[in-house]
């Protein structure tokens, strides 16, 4: 059983002509809405460019990683290479795609998570978030689903275009990779520590988000409380519309964002990590009169691995935190998960202390030694 608006996208709700308050089915409960005491005015998340952290005497900017991963766990990336003029041109193109009429978006099918739809709904308890999306997998690039990437018939053209979504595939992975890097170098571990772990065919996937105007943003979330399925996010934001929330240290602050472009760590980077890097939970709020965009672009190791805490970081003090894991099982429980509102490694009950897990053994790569 679902309640009336369950399964519909939301920009076919929110074009409801006179919809003063979205559907019972979007609404939060009074303690879950985002009436944020927002201490958004002098709150500046850090930034940190890619570009210095590549250079091995600037101790500078490796310290600035350390700070802006300790504290929100997610940081502004400058240095990345990418021009103004074409991280636009991606965000212009995604608005096309969500503007055009709906059986045209529709075209970019169904298959398990992939293509345009909501986010998969489970209960009839499930509050629903106000966006649609669009799910792609972008790497390894011969397991591309191209039937699901926008596609204009009558213009024989794709709409996000194929050339500048592959031509992003590589600059952001260029940049997750730098950034992988800077991260084993702060644990005192060869570049390679963590790039090793995700293996040669890591998946990518890029989620494209559209949260339509919402006539009443203080009572839904647009995208609720979630920490990433991943290694690291990259996340390329809407002009000057804001709305992305973060919890620090218990509070849902509101960094000021305006076209930037984020690097967020995420679950998978917590458990291989041993939890010294933690995912920050976040959530996008609405906006009353404006449409938001974004492209997440999330890293994922091959998932025939197995993860987990690896030797080097585990000692006395610092017992693993978590149990070794299948790759593949992890992204599985992700959506039961996200649904549930809960992080995968503790919706899968992934977290310990020095407890073995002599069942994996043998069964699959071990991704660290
Ligand atoms: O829309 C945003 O800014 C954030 C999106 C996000 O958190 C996600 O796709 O996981
Ligand atoms: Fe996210």
């Amino acid at each position: 059983m679902v309640h009336q608006d369950q399964g519909k996208l939301v920009q076919v709700v929110a074009a409801n002509v006179g919809l003063v308050a979205p559907p019972s089915g979007y609404m939060l409960s009074e303690e879950n809405r985002p009436t944020t005491v927002a201490q958004q005015a002098k709150l500046v998340i850090p930034i940190v460019d890619v570009s210095r952290l590549a250079m091995p005497d600037d101790v500078e900017e490796a310290a600035k990683l350390r700070s802006a991963l300790q504290s929100w766990g997610l940081f502004v990336v400058t240095g990345h290479g990418m021009s103004k003029e074409f991280l636009n041109e991606i965000l212009e193109a995604t608005r096309k795609f969500f503007h055009l009429p709906l059986e045209e978006k529709q075209k970019c099918g169904n298959f398990q998570n992939e293509g345009y739809r909501i986010d998969r709904i489970d209960s009839d308890e499930q509050i629903l978030d106000w966006c649609d999306r669009l799910w792609l997998q972008l790497q390894p690039e011969d397991e591309r689903r191209l039937q699901f990437w926008p596609h204009n018939l009558y213009r024989r053209s794709y709409i996000i275009c194929r050339d500048l979504l592959h031509e992003y595939t590589l600059e952001s992975g260029r940049v997750t990779m730098n950034v992988l890097k800077a991260m084993a170098k702060l644990l005192n571990r060869e570049e390679g520590f963590f790039i090793n772990m995700v293996g040669e065919r890591f998946k990518s996937y890029s989620r494209f988000t559209y949260y339509p105007p919402c006539p009443r943003p203080d009572l839904v979330n647009g995208l609720k409380p979630h920490t990433d399925n991943s290694v690291i996010t990259l996340i390329l934001m809407d002009k000057d519309v804001g709305g992305l929330h973060v919890l620090k240290d218990g509070h849902w602050d509101v960094p000021v964002l305006g076209n930037d472009m984020l690097v967020v760590v995420g679950e998978g980077m917590e458990i291989v990590s041993n939890a010294i890097f933690k995912a920050p939970w976040h959530r996008v709020v609405t906006s009353a009169n404006k449409e938001r965009l974004s492209l997440a672009m999330f890293y994922q190791p091959e998932p025939e691995r197995i993860i987990g805490p690896p030797g080097v970081l585990v000692h006395e003090k610092r017992p693993a935190m978590f149990k070794n894991y299948l790759v593949q099982t992890l992204g599985d429980g992700y959506w039961d998960a996200f649904a549930a509102g809960d992080r995968t490694v503790d919706f899968l009950n992934v977290r310990i202390n020095a407890e073995a897990d002599t069942e994996l053994e043998g069964r699959a790569v071990v991704a660290n030694n």
